[in-house]
């Protein structure tokens, strides 16, 4: 990882697309010696931002290694800002391993770490914290909504209404400054400055609130909308869970008790992440195992954005939905005769039966809590540090500090707060942690 400076005068490289056979497999270089690099693998040099087709060869031995398209990216306008290059080639094994070995005896080259090649944009100022978040989540995107939200981060929505929040609160700060400085000055007008300041600041605080106030939904969005299945052991959680996911996640077997731990399965409903969790039976039990199956079964459902309580439809009675987001469940419609079901959602996992209405349930309430309009706060970071200046602007609104000192000091760490968001402060060890969860070549 380069985290030194002696790391970021080292030109790095990498696979970036991935380890497996393929047609073609890309290998980025970013780093002072790139030119270098490719003048000795691949002369002539391309012209810039254009591929080229050329002979890849070793430097020191002269012997072919490849012929594929060479593509030059001179800083500062390439991806990482600095000088860049890819190699595109057949993605064969043993090509992709003779061009990792020949580049790693180049004097000055490294193999790159997880998210390098990001970090070093970020270091350059060619993305912000945002940006660079919304790469991750982009690779990471699983669902069209999760595309879409991690493109919105990528283009600096966030950056850019967090950039406006900042510059209001750097102005408000400059404001009370100035007042400190030059108060016995004729030409500064303080006289009635604390409530001006206390205005503003609660005007700036209530606009953060309203995009804080979004129910999570670009959290969720991230995360998933978790839907857990409970009920009593036996009642068919495993198979509906498969029949669901339309696939065999979960084990399946008519000895109750036999799901003990959690089991998820991610699928796509209507372009919207669903985490379906199947958790252990809850029944009265001495076995340590199963109590302790049971005790993370209630946490998931404590936790959970939609709990489905079901109950096998030749058992007692439908159980009544505890909470509002749960739904009441019938399963094994198929060993009643239908008169005996009432109107509730019922299914039979084993024909499919009923799944459908239960699917579209799920998808409304995963809508009902996803939906609703762009979100642009996506991770907990964004809410802690957006929460945090709040927090500082409310004091100054609310006159709870009167001192102008003291204001100005509420107000530079509200500013210090909304900088961590796109990564103008503080954010060594934030950086660490965000590109070590990046894949290797990005
Ligand atoms: N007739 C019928 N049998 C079903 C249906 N769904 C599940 N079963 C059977 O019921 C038994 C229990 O199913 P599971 O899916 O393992 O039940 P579970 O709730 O996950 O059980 P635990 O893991 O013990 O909590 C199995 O023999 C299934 O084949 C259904 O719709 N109709």
């Amino acid at each position: 990882m380069a985290d030194s400076a002696d790391h970021d005068s080292l030109t790095l490289f990498a696979s970036a697309s991935g380890f497996g056979r393929a047609a073609v497999s890309v290998i980025r270089i970013s780093g002072p010696a790139c030119l270098d690099v490719l003048k000795a693998i691949s002369p002539p040099l391309p012209i810039p931002r254009r591929l080229s087709l050329r002979t890849i060869r070793d430097p020191n031995s002269r012997d072919i290694i490849d012929r594929g398209l060479v593509g030059w990216f001179p800083g500062p306008n390439s991806f990482t800002g600095e000088d860049m290059a890819e190699l595109h080639l057949h993605g064969g094994l043993a090509v992709r391993t003779a061009m990792l070995r020949t580049l790693a005896r180049i004097p000055g080259c490294q193999a790159a770490g997880p998210g390098d090649f990001t970090r070093r944009a970020a270091l350059n100022g060619r993305l912000d914290l945002t940006q660079a978040e919304g790469i991750a989540d982009l690779i990471d995107a699983e669902t069209e909504a999760q595309r879409r939200q991690a493109l919105r981060q990528l283009d600096g929505a966030l950056g850019r209404q967090v950039g406006a929040w900042r510059e209001t609160a750097i102005d408000l700060l400059a404001r009370t400054e100035a007042a400190l400085d030059f108060s016995d000055e004729s030409d500064v007008d303080d006289e009635g400055l604390d409530a001006v300041l206390a205005r503003d600041a609660g005007a700036l605080s209530k606009q953060i609130q309203a995009v804080l106030g979004d129910g999570r939904r670009g959290e969720r969005l991230r995360e998933g909308f978790f839907v857990v299945l409970a009920g009593p052991p036996n009642a068919g959680k495993s198979t509906l869970l498969n029949a669901l996911a339309g696939r065999e996640a979960a084990i399946v077997s008519s000895l109750p008790g036999t799901t003990r731990d959690a089991i998820e399965v991610r699928c796509d409903l209507g372009g919207l992440p669903v985490v379906l969790v199947d958790t252990a039976g809850l029944r009265e039990t001495e076995d340590p195992v199963e109590l302790e199956g049971i005790r993370r079964t209630r946490r998931h459902m404590e936790d959970a954005d939609l709990v489905l309580h079901l109950s096998p439809a030749d058992g007692p009675g439908r159980e009544a939905a505890q909470r509002p987001h749960s739904l009441a469940v019938r399963t094994k419609v198929d060993l009643v005769a239908s008169s005996r079901l009432d109107d509730g959602l019922g299914v039979c996992a084993l024909s499919g039966s009923g799944l459908d209405a239960l699917l579209e349930a799920i998808q409304a309430a995963a809508e009902a809590s996803l939906g609703g309009g762009e979100a642009l706060v996506t991770r907990e970071r964004h809410r802690s540090a957006l929460t945090r200046a709040c927090g500082h602007l409310d004091c100054v609104a609310g006159g709870m500090v009167l001192a102008p000192e003291l204001m100005a000091e509420d107000l530079r760490l509200a500013v210090r707060a909304l900088g961590e968001v796109a990564g103008h402060v503080g954010v060594e060890e934030m950086l660490d942690r965000l590109f070590a969860g990046f894949c290797i070549g990005k």
